[in-house]
């Protein structure tokens, strides 16, 4: 117990030096932060909730992983080398996907209502 608990707050560290240390961490949780807003304000169902909290952690997920990469890359090869190019520019890409897809997730969820709402 003592081990998952110490383990619990190595992790928090990790995800506090992501918020602190990566501005797109900061877009990324200012998104989600609006999107939540938004599915408060439309009221959305359970099931819908489900899904945007989903897309959320998974977008901030890839950044945290993306996170470790870069620093894991910048440690192995401080030099310019195609393979560490490759390397951080495939974890971004990873983010992308998930990024876009959830801007579409959260089209397709709140923007029918929100369009009833307004109009
Ligand atoms: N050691 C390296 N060798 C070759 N290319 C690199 C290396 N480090 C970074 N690059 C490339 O330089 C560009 C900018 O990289 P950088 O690490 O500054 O990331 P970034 O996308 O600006 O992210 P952030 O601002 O979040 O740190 C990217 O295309 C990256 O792949």
């Amino acid at each position: 117990m003592k081990r998952f608990g110490r383990s619990f707050r190595y992790a928090c560290e990790g995800v506090a030096y992501g918020l602190r240390t990566q501005r797109h961490m900061r877009f990324h949780l200012s998104a989600a932060a609006v999107a939540a807003a938004v599915g408060l304000i439309v009221r959305i169902g359970l099931l819908e909730w489900a899904l945007l909290l989903l897309t959320m952690a998974g977008v901030i997920a890839a950044e945290l992983i993306n996170t470790a990469i870069e620093k894991a890359v910048d440690l192995a090869s401080p030099a310019v080398h195609p393979l560490a190019k490759a390397a951080k520019d495939t974890a971004a890409g990873a983010v992308l996907v998930l990024a876009v897809a959830a801007a579409a997730v959260g089209l397709i969820i709140l923007g029918p209502p929100l369009w009833e709402l307004i109009f």
